[in-house]
């Protein structure tokens, strides 16, 4: 707190309007909210990401923000727009899937970390236009036959699932390969990584670290996948309370003895770790059938009967290959924008210099979000309204 600023006060002040761009060389915005001025850019040091910087009117000095979520990379330019709880802002001359991003400020997530911190959060989160197919959530006892009823589904459907891989303290079986199954990894490091807030959710299973990092999901998302999480009962319910909507689906064995024999079958635990992890499944099949976490419950007793049912409730049954996914739609945000807001709608008024001079205008919608830190924002809405040559006839239209 009250570091020296890479940006002085005076040059914000005389430099820039909200969402406005710096002209300092460094690619910077701001947007005021309440007390706050948000200065969000590159830093001056170099860092490839983009930073942030607060200056709290109240206190008249500057804050620097714990700061969740993955950083947004640098760009060639930088809009930003205060909405409510969060500021939009639009990177110029990015990827298509790349331009939109949201700076959460006051959003329960935020609210939340900054309570187990004590400190100023922000978090980023990558807009989404539309609403992606939501993750699948499976949990269920050890050997009841989740990773087989996965593993099914992703090679039926190879285009349209990804796997969330988890970290874990446990130690690889034999077949298992690190970063495919899990990413193997030691107590300690992963300890501090739940610190650095990397992880969605994490429990302790049978005795070991169990963790779902913000990563795994991203990297699902951003390969245009559906994607799945095979995690236990607790990490279910963490993941229920976080702003990841997803289905959730708790897999049962049709009996203790069935289980039991399953587990011994399979030959990857020791004789302790096996009794430990039939110890362990009573509690979780009462959690799993009576708490409200889950949306379904199947019964793996015919493993293809199972996979069946598995694929009518995510509404795949009667298909041979995979339904065409809808995939992110893209907006084309030229360089040179401008950006104002009317009630939820933002108004990006793109200027294209071709031959001829031509404007459109594209309108996003963001009275519908849903979702945010950590991981995506979705819900976002646009709409594109054709070339103009001058002025901003064409806003009539959106009031
Ligand atoms: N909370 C949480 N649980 C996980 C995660 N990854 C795996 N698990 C759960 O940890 C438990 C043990 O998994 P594993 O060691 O692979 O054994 P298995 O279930 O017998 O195959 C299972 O209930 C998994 O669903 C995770 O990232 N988070
Ligand atoms: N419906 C089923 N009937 C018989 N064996 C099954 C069935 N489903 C899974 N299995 C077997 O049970 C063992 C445990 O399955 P696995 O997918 O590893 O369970 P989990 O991931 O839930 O620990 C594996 O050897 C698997 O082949």
């Amino acid at each position: 707190m009250g570091e020296a600023p890479a940006l002085l006060v005076d040059d914000v002040q005389d430099g820039a309007l909200n969402g406005l761009e710096l002209k300092n060389g460094t690619c910077k915005t701001t947007a005021t909210v309440g007390d706050k001025m948000y200065v969000i850019g590159g830093a001056d040091d170099g860092t490839l990401s983009i930073e942030v910087q607060i200056f709290d009117g109240s206190l008249g000095e500057w804050v620097r923000p714990t700061v969740r979520g993955t950083k947004p990379v640098l760009c060639n330019g930088l809009s930003a727009v205060p909405l409510e709880d969060r500021i939009l802002i639009l990177k110029k001359g990015s990827k298509p899937d790349d331009r939109i991003w949201f700076l959460e400020i006051d959003t329960q997530y935020v609210r939340q970390q900054q309570k187990i911190l004590g400190t100023e959060v922000v978090a980023w989160s990558k807009g989404v236009i539309g609403n992606a197919e939501k993750p699948v959530v499976i949990s269920g006892p050890s050997g009841v036959g989740k990773g087989t009823l996965i593993s099914m589904l992703m090679k039926e459907f190879p285009s349209m699932f990804g796997f969330s891989v988890s970290h874990t303290t446990r130690a690889p079986r034999g077949i298992e390969k690190d970063g495919v199954h899990y990413h193997f990894t030691e107590k300690s490091i992963m300890e501090k990584e739940i610190k650095e807030g990397k992880f969605l959710e994490f429990a302790s299973v049978h005795g070991n670290l169990y963790g779902t990092s913000v990563e795994a999901v991203e990297l699902v998302a951003d390969a245009g996948k559906r994607c799945i999480l095979d995690i236990d009962v607790q990490g279910a319910r963490s993941v229920r309370a976080s702003t990841l909507e997803a289905i959730f689906i708790f897999i049962c064995p049709p009996s203790m003895e069935e289980l039991e024999k399953r587990l011994r079958d399979r030959g990857t635990e020791t004789e302790e770790q096996i009794l430990k992890r039939l110890r362990n499944a009573d509690a979780e099949i009462e959690q799993g059938k009576s708490s409200q976490i889950f949306d379904f419950i199947l019964y793996n007793d015919n493993l293809e009967e199972c996979h069946e049912r598995l694929k009518k409730l995510l509404g795949l049954d009667g298909f041979v290959t995979a339904p065409p996914i809808s995939g992110p739609i893209e907006i084309d945000l030229p360089m040179d924008h401008s950006v104002s807001k009317i009630d939820n709608k933002i108004i990006i008024n793109c200027i294209s210099s071709g031959e001829k001079e031509s404007k459109n205008l594209v309108i996003l919608d963001v009275s519908s979000l849903k979702g945010g830190a950590p991981g995506r924002t979705r819900g976002l809405n646009f709409q594109a309204i054709g070339s103009f040559s001058n002025g901003l006839n064409g806003i009539d239209q959106l009031s």
